[in-house]
C-alpha cells in the first residue's frame, strides 16, 4: 500500500487530490455534537493543502436513500472543517454535479472543498457493479489522485471507497495508515486474556462479528442494542426492546458454542429500563427503573444495563491484558440512560491493559460523557471498519488501496 508520503516525496502541487475521508459526524438537527472524525482527517488534508495540492473532500453522512435529503446534508461538517483549518472551504451543494465542477475547478493550490454527501447519488452504494462504476467514472472526473483516509468505512464495497481507486492513483492517507497499524497489535500477537466488549445499535452488522470473536476473544462482554436478542433468545420477556427476530437461532448457537469452547459470554444480569425511548432532544425525564434480565417486564423497554451488571463487567475488563471496546452500553445520549457506558469507559481507565475503543458512537460518548480520550491506548474512527478488520475480513477499502 503506498501512503501519502510517497505522494507528497513525487509532489502534489497543483494537482486535483480527491480524498474520501468518514466525516459521517453525529449530529443534532445541524449541531455536530461530536467533531472528532473530522478532526481525525485534519492531519492528511492539512498535508496536501500545504504541499499545493487542490483537496477535494468527500464523504458520506449517514443512510439516506440514494437521492438528496437536508437532513443528511453535509454542509456543518464542511463549516466545521474550514474551522479547524482556519480557512475558507467551499461547499458543493451536489456531489458530481454543475456545483461540485464549478468549486473544483474553482479551486487554487492549496485550497481545500468539500462536496455534498455521496450516498446522496444512488450509484454510490449500488449492488450493481456497472452503477456503482458509473458513479466511479464521474468521481474520477474531478481529480487527479486519490487519498483513502476514511477509515471508518472502509468495510464497505461502495463506489468512493472501492471502485474510485482503481480509477486514480491511490495513497492511503495517515488516518487509514494509523489505524490498520494499531488493529494490527489486536490480530498479529493479542496479549490475554483478551476481552471484547460489544454494544450500540447495529445490532444485525455486529451479530455477524460475534460468530468470529468466539474463536479469537477469551471473553465476550454484551451490551447495548443486542443484549435484548441474547435475552430473548435465553427465553426471557424483553418487553418493547431492540430486538433481531431473525437472528434468534444464530444467537442461540453462539450462546451454545461459547459454552463449549469456554469463551466467557457475559450478558447483563439487571438493566435499566423505561416506558419508552427518551427524548434526546429535550432530554426530559426517562422514567428509568432497574430490573433483572430475567425479570424485564412487558411493555417496557431496555435501555441500558444495570448497576450489579456494570460492576459485573467492570470486574471483567479490570484483569483483562487487552480490550476492545465498540458501541455503547445503552442510550448514553440521555442521562438516564448513560451510567453503563460511562462506568466501561471508567473500567478501561482503571485497566492496565492496551484499550482499543472503536466505533463512531463509541468514540463520542467517551468524549461527551468526559473523559480523556488521550487516556485509552487508541480511539479507533471505525465502528463497523474495525470490527470487521478484526474479523479477519478483507475489507474493500483497504484492499483497494494495495497494488
Ligand atoms: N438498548 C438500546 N436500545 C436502543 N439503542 C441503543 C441501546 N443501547 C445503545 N443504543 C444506541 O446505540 C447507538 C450507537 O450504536 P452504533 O452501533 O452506531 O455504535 P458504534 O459502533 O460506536 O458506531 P459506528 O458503527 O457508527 O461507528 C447510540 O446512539 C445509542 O443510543
Ligand atoms: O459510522 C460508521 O460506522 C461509518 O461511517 C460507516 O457508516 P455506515 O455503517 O452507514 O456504512
Amino acid at each position: 500500500m503506498k501512503t501519502i508520503d510517497e505522494l507528497l516525496s513525487e509532489g502534489v502541487a497543483g494537482k486535483r487530490v480527491f480524498v474520501r475521508a468518514d466525516l459521517n459526524v453525529p449530529l443534532d438537527g445541524t449541531r455536530i455534537t461530536d467533531d472528532g472524525r473530522i478532526r481525525a482527517v485534519l492531519p492528511t488534508v492539512k498535508a496536501l493543502a500545504d504541499a499545493g495540492a487542490r483537496v477535494v473532500v468527500a464523504s458520506h453522512l449517514g443512510r439516506p436513500k440514494g437521492a438528496p435529503d437536508p437532513a443528511f446534508s453535509l454542509a456543518p461538517a464542511a463549516a466545521r472543517l474550514g474551522e479547524l483549518l482556519g480557512s475558507d472551504v467551499p461547499f458543493a451543494t451536489d456531489t458530481v454535479g454543475e456545483s461540485a465542477r464549478t468549486t473544483v475547478a474553482g479551486l487554487s493550490d492549496g485550497q481545500v472543498a468539500v462536496v455534498e454527501n455521496l450516498r446522496f447519488n444512488a450509484g454510490e452504494t449500488s449492488k450493481d457493479d456497472a452503477e456503482r462504476g458509473a458513479f466511479a467514472d464521474r468521481l474520477a472526473a474531478l481529480a487527479d489522485v486519490y487519498v483513502g483516509d476514511g477509515f471508518g468505512a472502509v468495510h464497505r464495497k461502495h463506489a468512493s471507497v472501492f471502485d474510485l481507486p482503481a480509477r486514480l492513483p491511490h495513497y492511503a492517507g495517515h488516518l487509514i495508515a494509523t489505524e490498520v497499524g494499531v488493529l494490527r497489535k489486536l490480530t498479529d500477537d493479542v496479549k490475554r486474556p483478551y476481552a471484547v466488549v460489544l454494544g450500540g445499535a447495529k445490532v444485525s452488522d455486529k451479530l455477524a462479528v460475534i460468530d468470529q470473536l468466539l474463536g479469537k476473544a477469551d471473553r465476550l462482554l454484551i451490551g447495548g442494542g443486542m443484549v435484548f436478542t441474547f435475552l430473548k433468545a435465553k427465553g426471557h420477556e424483553i418487553g418493547s426492546s431492540l430486538v433481531q427476530e431473525d437472528q434468534l437461532p444464530v444467537v442461540r448457537e453462539y450462546i451454545e458454542r461459547a459454552e463449549k469452547s469456554g469463551v466467557e459470554l457475559v450478558l447483563p444480569v439487571d438493566v435499566v429500563v423505561a416506558p419508552e425511548f427518551p427524548d434526546l432532544k429535550t432530554k426530559a425525564p426517562g422514567r428509568p427503573s432497574t430490573v433483572a434480565a430475567d425479570a424485564m417486564p412487558a411493555g417496557q423497554m431496555g435501555l441500558d444495563i444495570g448497576p450489579e451488571s456494570r460492576k459485573l463487567y467492570a470486574s471483567k475488563i479490570a484483569d483483562a491484558a487487552t480490550v476492545f471496546w465498540n458501541g455503547p452500553m445503552g442510550v448514553f445520549e440521555h442521562p438516564d440512560f448513560a451510567e453503563g457506558t460511562k462506568a466501561v469507559a471508567q473500567a478501561l481507565l482503571d485497566s492496565q491493559a492496551f484499550t482499543v475503543v472503536g466505533g463512531g458512537d463509541s468514540a463520542a460518548a467517551v468524549r461527551i460523557l468526559g473523559f480523556d480520550e488521550n487516556a485509552f491506548g487508541h480511539i479507533s474512527t471505525g465502528g463497523g471498519a474495525s470490527l470487521e478488520y478484526l474479523e479477519g475480513k478483507t475489507l474493500p477499502g483497504l484492499a483497494a488501496l494495495e497494488d
